[in-house]
């Protein structure tokens, strides 16, 4: 059984185990069931405290199990023998009392907790709804509306707020299972119905249809196309509408219905993945579990444009002190209303307080002298996307900064080496590549060097847990892994404006697919001049012209629309005019007549054929081109396995988490399907190179294998020939 029984002064203790987070798989709900069983048949019993071993209640259902195969007692079957139990049940939570755990919590009586637990209902992350009563006791705890925001939204709410809400009976200090003793022993002569859940009405105001009507309305503007939060407000509302039992057995209708959906075996895929590639290894054979992180107590960030400002921001907020440079006043002061204005949002959005603000801003020391970076343990380089002023700066910075200090850098396609060279620690040089905005953007990925030493690779990626980010290794190459694939895929939404689409048309195709913006609108937000600078320093380094005009470029097929938007002046949202055109920094992207006809006089200028092109050869084109990327990638070995490319979508470029991201999305549609596609389309495309077929993916689409596999079969671990 893996949950302990033991009895304590007439006190029978019931300890969840199963390591490492007390997951309810079926052996626990077992356990759990016959200990209370057990408990209440037992004469010399008085009273049961249900808690966790290792320092946490439960993590919740066991999600691996959620693919079926294992049964076991249903979890509400141990809420209704609670329910009739005379001897007062205690939950007595330490660490985490999530989705499943937080059920069993509700069963019992009373739960009490330490000041540091938190609790929360998070199955809507992973596709699902509270399947264990959750949606049908918790509003009997909180009140509806609490419990509509706890259980649509999967936020972990700490304990002392917990409290507020009447989820927790009393906060305690001390040994948790020496306090449920003495709490439950307290309530031995009380009757047990008038404090069981399934015995209170749902608190709330105001007309139900109408609160029904505004949370539904709210989860399907905040959770586009996701299924689980609707499903969630449904069940939530019942708890008002229906007596318990119908809620409860409806509850459960709802929670196999999402088991079995496309999108919480995606979401519950993604939830492993991200945990996956924790497990990062570089190819010289440091890894995170030899490699030790340094310590980073003080940063600086050179570069306070779109990107150094906002990862500055995401150091001081998350209490790492940071020296901020820029080339001279005018960029600095500008780079700091821009890091104001944006701390002044999170304090609107209640992230912040405005004291925790002022806190913030108190570790930001803006500077033009960069020898103010001298003592700092790590230096993020966030200046101009152009090699030569990048290698300056690394030399410049080697010169200045004691011999620890890391130094990284944000370029988003120079390959590490060509700037770690410009200093003699190699070692200590590393990529760290934000994402747009990248106060908000989660993904970090980190890009080692042919020299990046495993204790460097460490520290970056500790670093991007402690920035509250999503932190993945990727080896180099131009672009890395995401604007590697994100080339070919903008590339191909570019060749059907040229073809006969429009932006808004292909934005609009991708956002009816899941992704919350479209590609030329991302565009416009990372700004056109990074496109362009791309594409000029391509040419320089092949010593070619950059031709707007001509339809080939490095002897493939070019669109030359970039240069000509960047030669209008239009660089994006930070001008107002990209593809789109904006009335103010916030505002939303309006179709521009300018850039229709501008389009419109390219094709005939080149002599373009314009045509209808359908969302489905849209869609295609630009996920297929890229898809073939990512098996190129893995190929290469510039990522240990296929998860990390999708959650480098799903962090980087917000791919619908419900659609597991671009490889597993291509594992769902089946890889012959895909080769084919390619294959077709290199056909007919024969001057876009990003259409030759990989060969991974050639070999993968003869055999049957899953995803978790293909990094294996990449990497020479797993030899197909012999399948
Ligand atoms: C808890 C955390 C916040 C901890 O975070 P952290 O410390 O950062 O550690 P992690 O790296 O995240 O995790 C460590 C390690 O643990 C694994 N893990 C964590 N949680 C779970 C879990 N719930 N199940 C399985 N494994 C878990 C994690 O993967 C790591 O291991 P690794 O992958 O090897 O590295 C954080 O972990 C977290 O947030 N966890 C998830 C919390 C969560 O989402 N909980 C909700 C789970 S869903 C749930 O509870 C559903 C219900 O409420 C319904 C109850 C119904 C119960 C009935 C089940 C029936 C099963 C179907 C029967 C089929 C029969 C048939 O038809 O055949
Ligand atoms: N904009 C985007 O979406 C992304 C950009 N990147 C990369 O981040 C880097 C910066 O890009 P952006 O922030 O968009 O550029 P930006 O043009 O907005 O900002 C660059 C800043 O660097 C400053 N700067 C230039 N030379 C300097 C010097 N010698 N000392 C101090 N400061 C100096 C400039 O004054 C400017 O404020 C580039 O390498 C880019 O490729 C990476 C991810 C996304």
């Amino acid at each position: 059984m893996m949950a302990d029984y033991t009895v304590r002064d007439q006190v029978a203790v019931i300890e969840l185990d199963n390591p490492p987070v007390n997951a309810l798989g079926s052996a626990v709900r077992a356990g759990i069931y016959d200990g209370i069983r057990k408990a209440d048949r037992d004469p010399n019993i008085k009273a049961v405290v249900i808690c966790g071993k290792r320092g946490t209640f439960c993590a919740g259902a066991d999600i691996r199990e959620f693919d079926g195969g294992k049964n076991g007692p249903w979890i509400t079957d141990i809420g209704d023998f609670i329910d009739n139990m005379k001897k007062p049940v205690v939950a007595a939570i330490e660490g985490f009392a999530l989705g499943g755990g937080l059920e069993v919590a509700l069963f019992c009586h009373y739960r009490i907790a330490l000041k540091t637990v938190r609790v929360g209902q998070p199955e809507v992350q992973i596709g699902l709804l509270p399947g264990g009563g959750g949606t049908i006791r918790l509003p009997r705890a909180t009140g509806l509306k609490n419990a509509l925001d706890i259980i649509t939204t999967g936020n972990h709410v700490p304990a002392e707020k917990a409290a507020k809400m009447g989820i927790i009976d009393q906060i305690v200090t001390g040994d948790i299972i020496e306090e449920g003793i003495k709490f439950v022993k307290s309530k031995c002569n009380i009757d047990t119905s008038l404090v069981c859940l399934r015995m209170k009405t749902v608190k709330y105001s105001g007309d139900l249809d109408d609160i029904s009507e505004a949370a539904m309305t709210k989860v399907k503007s905040k959770f586009k196309g996701a299924i689980a939060p609707i499903v969630c407000v449904k069940s939530v509302i019942n708890s008002a509408k229906m007596p318990y039992e119908k809620g409860i057995d409806t509850e459960k209708e709802h929670f196999q219905d999402l088991r079995h959906s496309s999108q919480s075996k995606a979401m519950r895929y993604a939830f492993f993945a991200e945990r996956a590639i924790t497990r990062w290894q570089l190819p010289s054979g440091g890894n995170y579990k030899t490699a030790k992180p340094l310590p980073v107590k003080t940063s600086g960030v050179i570069g306070a444009g779109t990107m150094g400002g906002g990862i500055a921001l995401c150091l001081i907020t998350s209490g790492i002190p940071c020296i901020l440079v820029e080339q001279n006043q005018q960029f600095l002061d500008k780079g700091l209303e821009i890091v104001k204005a944006q701390l002044m949002r999170t304090v609107q959005l209640g992230k912040l307080s405005t004291e925790q603000a002022k806190k913030c801003f108190t570790m930001l020391k803006p500077t033009t002298n960069i020898e103010d970076l001298k003592n700092v343990d790590l230096v993020i380089e966030a200046v101009y996307e152009d090699l030569k002023l990048k290698r300056e700066i690394f030399e410049k910075l080697d010169r200045i900064c004691k011999s620890e200090t890391i130094l990284c850098t944000n370029t988003s396609s120079l390959h590490i080496d060509s700037i770690a060279t410009a200093t003699k620690r190699q070692s200590k040089v590393v990529g760290t590549h934000f994402f747009a905005p990248s106060y908000i953007m989660k993904l970090l990925e980190n890009i080692y060097g042919t020299k990046t030493s495993a204790e460097t690779v460490a520290t970056v990626m500790k670093l991007g847990k402690t920035i509250k980010k999503v932190p993945v290794l990727v080896g180099s190459c131009t672009g890395f892994v995401a604007n590697r694939m994100l080339k070919p895929y903008s590339e191909e939404a570019q060749y059907c404006l040229e073809e006969g689409s429009t932006p808004s048309i292909v934005d609009t195709v991708l956002m009816d697919f899941g992704m919350p913006i479209g590609n030329f609108q991302v565009s416009d937000l990372s700004g056109l001049d990074i496109g362009f600078r791309i594409k000029r320093e391509a040419a320089r380094k092949a010593g070619v012209e950059l031709s707007k005009n001509s339809r080939f470029f490095l002897g493939q097929r070019n669109c030359g629309l970039i240069e000509k938007l960047y030669e209008a002046g239009r660089m994006g949202k930070k001008n107002g005019k990209g593809w789109y055109k904006y009335e103010s920094l916030n505002g939303k992207p309006i179709v521009d007549p300018e850039v229709t006809m501008l389009i419109e006089e390219h094709c005939r200028s080149l002599g373009i054929e314009r045509r209808n092109i359908g969302s489905q050869e849209i869609l295609e084109r630009m996920q297929y081109a890229m898809i073939n990327e990512g098996f190129k990638i893995l190929e290469e070995g510039l990522c240990t396995m296929a998860e990390e490319i999708d959650v480098i979508w799903i962090y980087g470029f917000s791919w619908p988490k419900y659609m597991g991201g671009p490889m597993y999305y291509a594992s769902q549609i089946g890889l012959k399907k895909i080769y084919e596609k390619v294959c077709y389309y290199h056909k007919t495309f024969p001057y876009s190179m990003h259409w030759v077929p990989s060969s991974l993916l050639a070999k993968l689409s003869q055999i049957d294998l899953p995803l978790s596999e293909w990094g294996d079969v990449a990497q020479g671990r797993k030899l197909v020939n012999k399948l």
